[in-house]
C-alpha cells in the first residue's frame, strides 16, 4: 500500500534520514521503532506530509504522492503533544476534521454530530460529546484523539507516542485496544515507539531505526529471536554482551573456553550476546561461565539474579526459575548459555 523509495532527508548538517526503503502492506500494523534522534517522527512526518524528503519517493497505491499536503493524503494522526482544541466540546474536537472540508464536500452539521457520537462509541466514550477536553483524563482524552483521527475515514492512520503521556497501566489497556480497534476497523497503521515492548506486542512487524537508517525489519518474533546487528540484539530486549574471541569454531572468554558453538563464525574478536532467560545453572563445569551472585529479585515467575562473572570485571544478570529456591547473594554459580548471538568484530 505504501512505498518509501530511498527517502533521505537533511536538517543542516544532519543526516535525520538515509536512504530509508520500506513497503507497507495493506492491513498492516507497523511499528518503527529506535532510540531517540533515530528518524522515526522525521519519517512518519514524511509520510503524512506533514515534511518533505530532500530525495526519494512516497507512494500510496502506486501514486506518487511525494509532493502532496498532508490534507490530500487521507490520513488520520495522533501525536502525542498534538492536543485538543481546549474551547471546543469532545464532539466538536472529533468533527472538526469534517467540518473544516470545503463546502462542497462538507457534510451537514447533524451528520458531522452523528458521526461523531458514532466515533465516541466506538471509543468507548459515550455521552461524553458535550464534556471539554478538560474534563477528561489523560487516557480519555487520547482516545478522542484517535477518533477526531479517524473522522475523516483516513485510509492510513499515522501514531507517534500517542500513549506515551500515559501511566503503564493506561498505556497498556490502550494498546491492547488499539490494536483491536485496527483489526476492526480494516485500517492501516504505522506506530512510533521508542518502548520495545509496546513495539513486539503491538505490530506485525517491526522496523528497527538507528541514527536515520533502518537496521532490521521483521515480525516481533524475528527481531527478537534473530536480530541481524548488535544493535538490534542490544535494543530489542535485554541482552547480556561479552567480549569473546572465537579460535577454531570454538568460544573463549577471557583466557576460559566456553561451551557456545561457533562453526561458522571466523576467527577473531566477537561479542557474545545472549538473553537473561537463555541460560540454566550448573556446577562450575569446564564450558561454563562462573558467577558470583550481587543481588537477586522476584520478576514474576523467575528470579532476576544478578552477578559478577568471577575474575573478570564484568556484571551479567540471568533469570533461573522462581520455583526453585533463590540462590544467595554471595553464592557462587556455574552458567550455561543454552542460546546466543556470535557478532564478528574484527579477523583475526
Ligand atoms: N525541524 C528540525 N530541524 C532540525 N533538526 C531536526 C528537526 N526535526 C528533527 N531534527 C533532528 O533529526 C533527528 C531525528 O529526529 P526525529 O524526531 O525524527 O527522531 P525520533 O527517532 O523521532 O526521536 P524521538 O524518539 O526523540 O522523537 C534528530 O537528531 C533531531 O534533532
Amino acid at each position: 500500500m505504501i512505498r518509501l523509495d530511498n527517502i533521505s532527508k537533511r536538517y543542516g548538517g544532519y543526516q535525520a534520514l538515509d536512504s530509508i526503503n520500506l513497503d507497507v502492506r495493506d492491513g498492516e500494523f507497523l511499528a518503527l521503532l529506535g532510540p531517540s534522534g533515530s528518524g522515526k517522527t522525521t519519517l512518519l512526518r514524511i509520510v503524512a506530509g506533514l515534511a518533505f524528503p530532500d530525495q526519494g519517493s512516497v507512494l500510496f497505491n502506486g501514486e506518487d504522492v511525494t509532493d502532496l499536503k498532508v490534507a490530500e493524503r487521507k490520513v488520520g494522526f495522533v501525536f502525542q503533544h498534538y492536543a485538543l482544541f481546549k474551547h471546543m466540546t469532545v464532539a466538536d474536537n472529533v468533527g472538526f476534521g469534517l467540518s473544516v472540508r470545503p463546502r462542497r464536500a462538507r457534510p451537514s452539521k447533524d451528520a458531522i454530530r452523528a458521526r461523531a457520537e458514532e466515533l465516541l462509541d466506538l471509543v468507548q466514550l459515550r455521552g461524553l460529546g458535550n464534556r471539554y477536553p478538560a474534563q477528561l483524563s489523560g487516557g480519555q482524552r487520547q482516545r478522542v484523539a484517535l477518533a477526531r483521527a479517524l473522522a475523516v475515514e483516513p485510509q492510513l492512520l499515522l501514531l507517534d507516542e500517542p500513549f506515551g503521556a500515559l501511566d503503564a497501566q493506561v498505556r497498556k489497556e490502550l494498546r491492547r485496544w488499539l490494536r483491536h480497534l485496527h483489526d476492526q476497523m480494516g485500517l492501516t497503521s504505522i506506530f512510533v515507539t521508542h518502548d520495545q515492548e509496546e513495539a513486539l506486542e503491538l505490530a506485525d512487524r517491526v522496523v528497527v531505526m538507528d541514527h536515520g537508517v533502518i537496521e532490521q525489519v521483521g515480525t516481533p518474533e524475528d527481531v527478537y529471536m534473530a536480530p541481524r546487528s548488535r544493535f538490534v540484539s542490544t535494543f530489542v530486549g535485554e541482552t547480556n554482551s561479552l567480549p569473546v574471541s572465537i579460535r577454531g569454531g570454538q568460544t573463549h572468554f577471557f583466557d576460559r573456553h566456553i561451551d557456545v558453538a561457533a562453526e561458522r563464525v571466523p576467527d577473531g574478536n566477537a561479542r557474545l550476546d545472549f538473553r537473561p532467560h537463555d541460560v540454566v545453572v550448573c556446577g562450575e563445569q569446564p564450558g561454563s561461565l562462573p558467577l558470583l551472585v550481587t543481588g537477586v529479585y522476584r520478576r514474576g515467575g523467575e528470579w532476576r539474579v544478578e552477578g559478577e562473572l568471577i575474575g573478570v570485571d564484568r556484571t551479567i544478570e540471568v533469570n533461573l526459575d522462581a520455583n526453585q529456591p533463590a540462590p544467595e547473594v554471595g553464592k557462587r554459580l556455574g552458567i550455561k548459555v543454552k542460546r546466543a548471538k556470535i557478532f564478528q568484530l574484527s579477523e583475526a
